[in-house]
C-alpha cells in the first residue's frame, strides 16, 4: 500500500474526532494536507480552524474553511497534525516542513493533540530523522556550535539553493546523528540555548492520541500525556 494511501486513511479517521461547531487546530505537511481535504467535506459542521502555517491557512481558505488567529479564539478542543517521528510514549520530532514553532504554540493551546501518521513514522528512539531547530538568524552559528557539542551535526537548512526561511522570518538548523533517549530532557536543554526559537521535539506537549495507518487499517495509540 502506498504511503499516500496510508496518509489518506488516517486523515479520514481523524475527521471522526472533529467536534461539531468548534474551531480546531490544524497542522502542516503532506498528512495534514490530506486531513484538510477531508475536513473540507464536513466544513459546514465546524466554525473554523487555526492554522499552523501560511500554507495550511491558504489550503483551508481555498476550501472555504474560515481561518482564525489564535488570539481570536477562546478554546481549541483538538489539534490535528502529522509528525516526522513518534514514539510509543507520544513524543515526536516535528518540523520537517519548517512549521514547528506555530505547531508547538497551537498544540500547547489545544486540549487534545491527535497525531496522524503512517506506520513509517513510529520509532523506538527519536533521532534518525534530523531534528529541526528554528533559530534567530544572527544566532545560527552560535546555536549550531552548541548543538554539535551535544553530539549531533547541525546543518543550516537550504532549499532551492538558499537558506530556508520560516513563516516567522527565522532559519532552521537540522541536527543529524542524535540518538534521543530522553526527549523531554533534550527539549528542555535545547530550549535554553540563547537564540533558539523552538526545537522540533514535542515531548513536554506530546500527542494524546496517534492514529497510525498501516496496510491492515488505522490503529490507535493512546498516550495519556
Ligand atoms: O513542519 C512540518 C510538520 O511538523 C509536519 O507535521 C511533519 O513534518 C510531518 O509532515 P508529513 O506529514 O509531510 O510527513
Amino acid at each position: 500500500m502506498a504511503q499516500d494511501d496510508l496518509k489518506l486513511s488516517v486523515a479520514r479517521a481523524a475527521v471522526k474526532y472533529v467536534p461539531e461547531g468548534k474551531i480546531i487546530g490544524v497542522g502542516t505537511g503532506s498528512t495534514a494536507n490530506f486531513f484538510i481535504d477531508e475536513l473540507a467535506k464536513i466544513k459546514d459542521r465546524i466554525t473554523g480552524a487555526v492554522a499552523s502555517s501560511k500554507a495550511t491557512a491558504e489550503r483551508l481558505a481555498a476550501h472555504g474553511i474560515r481561518v482564525f488567529n489564535l488570539t481570536e479564539v477562546e478554546e481549541i478542543p483538538v489539534y490535528i497534525d502529522g509528525a516526522d517521528e513518534i514514539t510509543r510514549s507520544g513524543a515526536m520530532i516535528k518540523g520537517g516542513g519548517g512549521a514547528l514553532t506555530r505547531e508547538k504554540i497551537i498544540a500547547s493551546a489545544a486540549a487534545r493533540f491527535i497525531c496522524i501518521a503512517d506506520e513509517s513514522k513510529l520509532v523506538a528512539t527519536l533521532g534518525k530523522f534530523p531534528l529541526p531547530v528554528e533559530v534567530i538568524p544572527m544566532a545560527y552559528k552560535l546555536v549550531a556550535g552548541k548543538l554539535d557539542a551535544l553530539g549531533g551535526r547541525a546543518e543550516l537548512r537550504i532549499r532551492d539553493g538558499k537558506p530556508f526561511v520560516t513563516d516567522n522570518g527565522n532559519l532552521i538548523l537540522d541536527v543529524f546523528g542524535l540518538q534521543i533517549g530522553h526527549p523531554l530532557r533534550l527539549e528542555e536543554k535545547i530550549n535554553n540555548f540563547t537564540g533558539v526559537v523552538t526545537v522540533g521535539l514535542f515531548a513536554q506537549r506530546g500527542a494524546d492520541l496517534c492514529l497510525l495507518g498501516s496496510p491492515d487499517g488505522v490503529g490507535t495509540l493512546e498516550f495519556g500525556n
